[in-house]
C-alpha cells in the first residue's frame, strides 16, 4: 500500500469509556470522543498519568465495554464481530504481564495466528512464514528459543508485538510500547512502526509518554485532554499551545524547538556566535545551566575550533578567556569575576 493510504480503518464515534455499569454506577474517564484511525497513519495517543489512556485502548479494542457510542472497524461495529474476526482486524500489545508460562517464545508468537488457523490451531507452512517474518522484524530471532519466563522486559515487549503482528490486523494499538526497551531498542520499534505504517499500510496507535518520539515521528495525536480527546498534527497542537495546557504543567512547551524545558528562568544571558553540531551542544549546554542566548546580550560566547577539536571563546564585561569543553564554559560564566 502506499504511504498516502488514508482510508479510515477505526473510527469512534460519541465514545465514552469508563468503569462500572450504565448507566447508574458507571465512572467515565472519558467522554465525547470522535477520532478517526487512518491506513497507513501512526497515531500518538498522549495525556498526563491516569487521563484514561490505557482504558481507551482497551475499549476501542473491546477488552472491556464502552459506556456509551460507537467503534467500527473497516465499517463494522466492533459489538458486531465475533472474538475470532475482529482479531485479524485489530491486535493489541498491552502493558500487562502475561502468564506464558514455560512457552517458548516462538510458541508465543505462534499463538498470534490463531484468527487464521483452524479450530485445531494447527500451523502450516505459510503460517510458519508468517511467525519467523514477525520475529525477524521485531529483531527478535534470536529469542525464539528462550522461555517467555526468562525473558527481559524488553525482550518479552519484542515477541508481544511480534505476536500482535502475527495476527496480520489491519489496526495495532500499542500500549507504551517502548517503555521498556533501550536507546537502540526503541529506534528500532520507531523504525518498525514507520515501516509498517508508510510502507505497508498498517493503522497504529500507541500510546506514549515519549513526546520526543511523538513530535518527530507522530501523523496524528491523540491528546487526552479535560476529559476528551483533542486530534490533530503534533505541530499543529504544539501551535496553539493545546500540548502546553494538557501535558506540561509547570514546565514551558518551547514551541521553537518542539522540546518541553523545566519553568526555570535564566540567570544569565549571552550572545553565542558558532554553527553546526558546536553550537548546537552549546546552546544545551547555556540553556541547562541557566543562560539565554540572546543577541544583545553584553557576554559574548564564541564557538571556535583549535586543531580540530572544538572550543570556545567567552568575551565582554571587561574578561577575556578561552574554554576547552562545555563543562569549563560553563564554570567560567558562573565564575563571579
Ligand atoms: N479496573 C479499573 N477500575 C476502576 N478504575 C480504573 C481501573 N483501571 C483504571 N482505572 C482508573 O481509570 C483512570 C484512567 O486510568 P488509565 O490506566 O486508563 O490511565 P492512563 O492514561 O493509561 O495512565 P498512565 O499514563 O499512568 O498509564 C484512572 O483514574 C484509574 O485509576
Amino acid at each position: 500500500m502506499s504511504r498516502h493510504t488514508t482510508a479510515p480503518v477505526l473510527v469512534a464515534d460519541r465514545v465514552s469509556v469508563g468503569y462500572g455499569r450504565p448507566p447508574r454506577h458507571a465512572r467515565a474517564v472519558l467522554t465525547g470522543i470522535d477520532a478517526t484511525l487512518h491506513a497507513g497513519e501512526l497515531a500518538c495517543l498522549v495525556g498526563p498519568n491516569g487521563a484514561g489512556k490505557s482504558t481507551l485502548l482497551r475499549s476501542l479494542a473491546r477488552f472491556q465495554p464502552l459506556l456509551a457510542g460507537d467503534v467500527r472497524v473497516d465499517g463494522v461495529s466492533i459489538a458486531g464481530y465475533t472474538a475470532r474476526d475482529l482479531a485479524r482486524k485489530i491486535a493489541v500489545v498491552l502493558t500487562d504481564r502475561v502468564a506464558a508460562g514455560q512457552l517458548r517464545a516462538y510458541d508465543v508468537v505462534a499463538l498470534g495466528r490463531y484468527p487464521h488457523t483452524g479450530w485445531a490451531g494447527r500451523l502450516d507452512r505459510d503460517d510458519h512464514a508468517v511467525v519467523d517474518r514477525c520475529l525477524t522484524d521485531t529483531g527478535a530471532t534470536h529469542l525464539a528459543d528462550r522461555p517467555m519466563s526468562e525473558l527481559s522486559d524488553g525482550e518479552r515487549q519484542r515477541i508481544m508485538i511480534a505476536r500482535a503482528l502475527a495476527q496480520e490486523p489491519h489496526a495495532l494499538l500499542l500500549d507504551e510500547p517502548s517503555a521498556f526497551l533501550d536507546v537502540r531498542g526503541r529506534l528500532e520499534l520507531t523504525t518498525l512502526l514507520l515501516s509498517l505504517t508508510h510502507d505497508h499500510g498498517l493503522a497504529v496507535l500507541m500510546s506514549t509518554h515519549d513526546l520526543e518520539h511523538m513530535m518527530r515521528h507522530a501523523d496524528q495525536v491523540w491528546l487526552v485532554t479535560g476529559g476528551g480527546l483533542r486530534v490533530g498534527a503534533p505541530e499543529d497542537l504544539g501551535l496553539d499551545g493545546s500540548l502546553q495546557r494538557a501535558l506540561a504543567g509547570d514546565a514551558v512547551f518551547d514551541p521553537v524547538t518542539g522540546a518541553f524545558q523545566t519553568g526555570r528562568r535564566p540567570t544569565g544571558r549571552v550572545r553565542l556566535i558558532g554553527d553546526g553540531a558546536t553550537m548546537h551542544w552549546t546552546r544545551r549546554a547555556l540553556d541547562r545551566a541557566g543562560y539565554l542566548a540572546a543577541d544583545d546580550a553584553t557576554i559574548d560566547v564564541i564557538c571556535v575550533s583549535g586543531n580540530g577539536q572544538p572550543a570556545w571563546l567567552l568575551r565582554g564585561d571587561g574578561r577575556q578567556h578561552t574554554a576547552d569543553s562545555l563543562a569549563a564554559l560553563v564554570a567560567l560564566l558562573r565564575r563571579p569575576d
